[in-house]
């Protein structure tokens, strides 16, 4: 969806993985910062770095010592020779000394150059002698000895580093962390030992196929099905297992302060930018925080949140418009669509923009690539057995927008299908089957009357609106939805139940299954859609819709699928 989306090189083992652009060695990053590429060296080049200088070695050289009689000799030769030479033209000269000129001149004859520059002319050279070699580049970033930079990496655990010994590691790169602020630093690693080394991991597209059967069960995140997901000890194995309450107690705020019980890791954010290590770290923050969030309401709506924040910031991608705007980091704050994101998930004491601000930003960390890693941790952590993992799918570079005046306008409303099928088929691009992958997104979080006006969540209970998974199209397709009239809502949204629960579906949930049409002026009206009726658009998300709920299988697969596809 991002033009400027870059690719991700894996380069070796875990330490030394690195989130690169291809083929570019220097990218304008947000907020102004350059992001360099510490493999291209900053020292000028000569080229035309020598044009007055030059000038300097043509006019100097040195003479030997003559005798009288050699002197007298020569003058005398000279002087036979005056005539001739000056009645033919100085001729010559223009070309001699354009020659002189271009053998002086470094950019053609670089060899000569550095040696003649300083022992000539007297003056210091303005080419080092010696150019600093990749490894001694200098750096911008403080110097920090290495050896008190530990390792997040498992190859500080003992895994051997597969990565060429010549690039800097992970573990010698220096911590940009500003002093003084609370040591995000020293939060626990939740990541064990055990977890796979990145290099076994396919470089550039992934498969687009997670596999659920064999891939590794990670440390958060169920790592079951819900209903017999395993209490793990949060000390060493954090989970946000969606059926058991957390055995840590936490405060009543969402809290980032670290744990002094684990060991510490370091906030390691590689000056090159977006490394594997940013990637593990957010991940890690994110199941830090939710960890710390005790009611399953509240830390459902913190996952949830995450995932409508880079959808908000993604959904206003509009491909026949300038500026197209997309993933940019940027939603607009007057408008009431983004209601409840920056009241609860980016605000300025918001837990997820304290430790963008304190930990990433000022290591460069762009605001949409960490918004969209943040989304990928929830997704992920969130995932039955941790499937849906796009750590390989993940591009980082995106560049941030302060302001995206009327981005609000471009996002896709409640009222139905049509909505839907204007901002994410028409302006964005999507096919059915990724708008219809999309909104499976529903399954986590919920509606809140103080934001959007519609209350409850999709799934059946708070505990299963913290698991991604494709119950939201199994929910949407064996309920018996009715309509539920809000008081100030111009589009009404449905419930089932008894009443007495908070289940909720939109117009736009249930239009990809149903007929919705009429249910404003006949609430009677909100019936299936027969295979093979309607349009060719209702034929299109009909099929899609039962591609996710793959109700032959039981799988999660075909929606996990789906949803990286559109995702990345
Ligand atoms: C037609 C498109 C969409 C519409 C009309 C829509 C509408 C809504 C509404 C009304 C809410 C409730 C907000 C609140 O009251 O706090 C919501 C929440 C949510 N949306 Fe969407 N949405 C759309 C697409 C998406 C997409 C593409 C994603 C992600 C891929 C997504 C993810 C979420 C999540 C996770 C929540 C729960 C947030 C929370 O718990 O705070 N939505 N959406």
């Amino acid at each position: 969806m991002n033009p400027e989306l870059i690719i991700m090189e894996q380069e070796g083992g875990d330490a030394e993985v690195i989130m690169t652009k291809q083929g570019d060695a220097e990218q304008a990053s947000p907020e102004g910062q350059v992001c360099r590429d510490t493999t291209s060296s900053d020292t000028p080049r000569p080229t035309n770095r020598f044009g007055s200088a030059s000038g300097a070695v043509r006019r100097k050289k040195p003479l030997g010592l003559l005798s009288a009689a050699s002197i007298l000799a020569l003058a005398l030769g000279l002087l036979l020779g005056f005539v001739a030479r000056s009645r033919s033209d100085e001729g010559a000269s223009p070309k001699a000394r354009a020659s002189v000129i271009l053998d002086d001149d470094p950019s053609l004859s670089p060899s000569i150059a550095p040696s003649l520059g300083p022992s000539v002319s007297g003056q210091p050279s303005s080419i080092p002698s010696v150019r600093p070699t990749l490894s001694e580049a200098p750096s911008s970033s403080p110097s920090v000895a290495s050896s008190t930079i530990p390792s997040l990496s498992p190859s500080a655990s003992g895994q051997p580093s597969s990565s060429p010994s010549a690039k800097p590691t992970i573990s010698e790169a220096p911590s940009l962390t500003p002093s003084g602020e609370p040591s995000l630093s020293e939060a626990p690693s939740l990541i064990p030992s055990g977890e796979p080394s990145l290099s076994r991991m396919p470089s550039g597209k992934p498969s687009s196929q997670p596999s659920t059967s064999n891939s590794p069960t990670l440390s958060f995140g169920p790592t079951q099905s819900p209903s017999n997901s395993p209490t793990t000890s949060p000390t060493t194995s954090p989970t946000i297992s969606p059926t058991t309450s957390p055995t840590v107690i936490p405060t009543t705020s969402p809290t980032i302060s670290p744990t002094t019980s684990s060991p510490p890791t370091p906030a390691f954010i590689d000056p090159r930018c977006f490394t594997v290590a940013t990637y593990n770290s957010i991940d890690r923050d994110v199941a830090q925080i939710a960890n710390g969030i005790e009611s399953l309401a509240e830390r459902s709506h913190f996952l949830g949140g995450i995932v409508r924040l880079v959808a908000h910031d993604f959904m206003d991608y509009d491909r026949t418009s300038t500026p197209m705007y997309g993933p940019d980091g940027c939603f607009d704050l007057s408008d009431g669509i983004n209601s409840g994101l920056p009241e609860d998930i980016w605000c300025d004491e918001c837990p997820l923009t304290l430790v963008y601000n304190r930990k990433y930003r000022p290591n460069n960390i762009g605001r949409a690539d960490f918004w969209v890693a943040a989304g990928n941790a929830v997704i992920r952590q969130t995932s039955i057995n941790n499937a849906l993992d796009m750590r390989s799918s993940f591009r980082w570079g995106r560049q941030d927008r302060f302001l995206c005046p009327g981005s609000g306008d471009r996002l896709p409303g409640s009222t139905g299908c049509a909505a839907t099928e204007a901002a994410m088929i028409e302006r964005m691009g999507l096919t059915w089957r990724d708008a219809v992958a999309l909104m499976g997104a529903h399954t986590l979080g919920r509606g809140d009357t103080r934001f959007s006006g519609h209350h409850g969540t999709w799934s059946d209970s708070d505990e299963a609106a913290l698991v991604f998974d494709k119950r939201y199209y199994d929910a949407a397709h064996d309920n018996s939805w009715r309509p539920r009239f809000n008081p100030d809502q111009t589009t009404n949204d449905f419930t089932t139940g008894n009443g007495r629960n908070n289940r909720m579906m939109l117009k736009t949930d249930l239009c990809l299954t149903m007929d919705v049409r009429n249910v404003d002026t006949d609430p009677c009206c909100v019936t299936h859609f027969e295979k093979g009726a309607g349009d060719k658009c209702v034929a299109a998300r009909f099929e899609a819709f039962e591609e996710m709920r793959s109700s032959d299988s039981g799988t999660n697969q075909p929606f996990y699928s789906a949803f990286e596809d559109a995702w990345s």
